[in-house]
């Protein structure tokens, strides 16, 4: 099985950590040997993880599970295939599926479904048949037709399994690559530009109301530890400007704390943080 030191640039879109060992399993059988041992973390994209220096933990990608089934109205396709490959073919055989998610630095299929992602008001479980995964309990491959655990940024995965494989609902579409450029533009809006560090919303939004309303009404937009910040564009993203990981703790607290003080809200993160 390959196995490579990636650094936390090449693995996570926020860029902040040191470098890791990652196994890229190229079968079941080699990723059942990985989930034996309970002390792994899958990595899909990395655009929703944070990582601190000092793990000493395996990591495994599943970007070799590539496989892609089209049919006419419903596409399989395996953990490993990364949601811009996914945009390109919806162009290309126009069909609508992920176009909410369009400028998503580097999602992967397996990440998308782990958190349930979303934005625009649809999310993926909207458009979910079935997901096989690799259960961490028996081992052995099942298959997920009852969606009602997920909710909001959730999932039973990655606790459940890994997913290796996902099928989703798709219909015809003449506008896709309108409607890709329509969400690009509201995400550009609103959101700091593609190419800043950052690993998305970096806090949930609490019930009925917006998490970067409340960091932006608390003075923390561009307020900054050491190398990372608050955006200037939106307070509810993160930049790393060459900051570490002590410092990104240091700046959510903050965060947490002067919404507590300001609005009695407790905020939990969105960010997947893995220390
Ligand atoms: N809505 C928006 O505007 C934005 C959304 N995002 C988020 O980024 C994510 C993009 O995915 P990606 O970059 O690939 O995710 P990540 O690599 O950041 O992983 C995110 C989570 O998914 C889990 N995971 C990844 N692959 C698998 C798999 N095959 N089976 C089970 N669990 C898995 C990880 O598990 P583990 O804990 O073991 O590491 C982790 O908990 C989306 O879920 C989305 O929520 C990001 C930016 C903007
Ligand atoms: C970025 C992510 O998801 C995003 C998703 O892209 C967008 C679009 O649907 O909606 C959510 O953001 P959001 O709730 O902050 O949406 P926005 O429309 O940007 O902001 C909500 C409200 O807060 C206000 N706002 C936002 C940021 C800020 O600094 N100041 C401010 O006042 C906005 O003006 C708006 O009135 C998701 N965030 C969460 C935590 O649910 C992600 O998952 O990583």
């Amino acid at each position: 099985m390959e196995v490579r030191e990636l650094s936390a640039k090449e693995l996570t879109t926020i860029g902040i950590g040191s470098s890791y060992p990652v196994y890229f399993p190229e079968n079941l059988e080699e990723l059942k040997s990985l989930l034996r041992n309970e002390d792994i973390f899958i990595i899909g994209g990395g655009s929703n993880t944070v990582l601190s220096e000092k793990l000493n933990r395996k990591f495994v990608s599943l970007r070799k599970f590539r496989n892609i089934l089209l049919e006419e109205d419903r596409i399989t396709v395996g953990a490993g295939v990364k949601l811009s490959e996914l945009l390109a073919l919806q162009i290309q055989k126009k069909f609508s599926l992920f176009e909410f998610l369009a400028g998503i630095p580097k999602a992967t299929v397996g990440g998308l479904v782990a958190q349930n992602a979303g934005a625009f008001g649809h999310e993926i479980k909207d458009r979910l048949v079935e997901v096989k995964f690799l259960s961490r309990e028996t081992l052995e491959v099942e298959v997920l037709r009852d969606f009602s655990e997920f909710g909001y940024r959730k999932s039973p995965f990655p606790e459940l399994g890994a997913v290796v494989e996902a099928t989703f609902k798709i219909f015809h579409s003449q506008k896709v690559k309108e409607e890709m450029k329509k969400f690009v533009s509201l995400r550009l809006e609103k959101q700091p530009p593609f190419y800043l560090r950052t690993a998305g919303s970096t806090f949930k939004n609490p019930p009925g109301d917006s998490a970067g309303r409340l960091l932006d009404l608390a003075g923390l937009k561009g307020f900054s530890v050491g190398g990372v910040k608050f955006s200037e564009f939106h307070a509810n993203f993160i930049v790393n400007e060459g900051g570490s990981f002590s410092e990104f703790l240091e700046l959510v607290e903050m965060g947490r704390k002067k919404v507590k003080e300001k609005f009695g809200v407790d905020l939990e993160l969105e960010v997947r943080v893995i220390t």
